[in-house]
């Protein structure tokens, strides 16, 4: 099989996201990745860190680019103002952006394979007086999908999120039947088409201290999550729960998961991220395309320091390749 073509957005200018794309040249990829971000800021980071590879632009009527050492292949994407480490700009917003829907256009006409983003600053974007929540909610939208599910998994253990970007305040009226049902179906699917697992099994936690505690606590798994776990048991997915969140994440429990569905942002990730922090990759599922992200957010403080760890961004490299060929030889399969 041939070696998949990779699309690498930069993200936020002034984090360690050029950092880490210069870093890529010096590590063996499962394909030849291509940067999609502005040249000058790319060339102007190497330069901060004392790095000589040489920054070579290719555009999509070139063929896909051979891998070369010390070289890495740039889709150039001006930036209207010019990019210094740890300072942001609300100016370079739109840039910044362009640089996702051009990765969703190239994967979409079939000349690129792969989505692999560095991360971006909510912020700024927001700054910009652009609503903007996430790239998983962004790409659900320049995709077409009306819901898709974002989970990380690093050193065998996978969290997905019920709900996503949403002020805590939020988070238990988004909680609903038919958000959560379709939320692990899509789970459930992608777990099988793009990690390989025949007959995966998701552990999902409560939103309630304990649980509800039987409904002292809050309803929610009463009236809604038991119910769901219920209804899709009848179709035959393997789901355990609702589970208290504070105990659920433990060998007796992990040891027969696939993954976990945590109920909200902060009650899934935190154990993720202490258990596999610069290991972890954040996928999206349910998209179209394959998308997979680094495990950690912009790290101005480490922009053009030479302190920012890769490890991320060759794991979320490594996913893509992997959900890339699991689903070529998916539809091989089918045809
Ligand atoms: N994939 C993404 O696009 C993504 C992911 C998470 C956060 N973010 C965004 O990043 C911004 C900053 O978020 P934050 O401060 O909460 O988290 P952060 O991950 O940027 O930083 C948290 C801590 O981890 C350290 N750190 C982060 N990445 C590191 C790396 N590769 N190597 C070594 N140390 C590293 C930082 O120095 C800091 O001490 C926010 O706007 C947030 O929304 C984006
Ligand atoms: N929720 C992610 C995390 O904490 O790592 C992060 O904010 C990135 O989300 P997007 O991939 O939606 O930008």
């Amino acid at each position: 099989m041939s070696a998949p073509r990779l699309l690498i957005t930069m993200g936020e200018p002034a984090g360690i996201g050029p950092d880490l794309c210069l870093a890529l040249s010096d590590h063996p990829l499962p394909g030849t990745p291509v940067v999609i971000g502005s040249h000058a800021c790319l060339q102007r980071r190497a330069a901060d860190l004392g790095l000589g590879l040489r920054l070579r632009r290719w555009s999509a009527d070139q063929a896909w680019p051979k891998a070369e050492a010390g070289t890495l292949a740039v889709l150039d994407l001006p930036l209207p103002i010019p990019c210094r480490a740890g300072r942001l700009e609300p100016g370079n917003a739109e840039a910044v952006l362009r640089g996702l829907a051009q990765a969703v256009e190239l994967i979409s006409l079939g000349l690129a394979d792969a989505l692999v983003t560095a991360p971006m600053h909510k912020g700024v974007i927001n700054d910009a007086g652009i609503s903007f929540a996430g790239h998983t909610e962004y790409l659900a939208q320049l995709c077409g999908v009306e819901r898709v599910v974002m989970m990380l998994a690093g050193r065998g253990l996978r969290v997905a999120l019920a709900t996503t970007h949403l002020p805590l305040r939020a988070v238990a009226d988004a909680i609903q039947v038919e958000a959560l049902s379709a939320t692990l179906r899509i789970l459930h699917r992608a777990l099988g088409t793009d990690f390989g697992l025949a007959d995966p099994r998701i552990v999902v936690a409560g939103l309630n201290p304990h649980a509800g505690e039987g409904g002292h606590l809050g309803r929610e798994e009463l009236d809604i999550i038991d119910p769901v776990l219920r209804s899709l048991r009848s179709e035959g997915l393997r789901l355990l729960g609702p589970l208290p969140a504070d105990t659920l994440f433990q060998p007796r429990y992990l040891e027969e998961a696939d993954a976990v569905l945590a109920m909200y942002h902060d009650q899934g990730l935190p154990v993720l991220k202490y258990h596999a922090f610069g290991a972890a990759v954040n996928v999206t599922l349910g998209l179209p395309i394959v998308r997979t992200s680094v495990d950690h957010g912009t790290a101005l403080d480490l922009a053009g320091t030479g302190q920012a760890e890769v490890s991320s961004l060759l794991a979320a490299i490594q996913m893509a390749a992997d959900i890339h060929r699991n689903r070529r030889a998916r539809d091989r399969g089918a045809t």
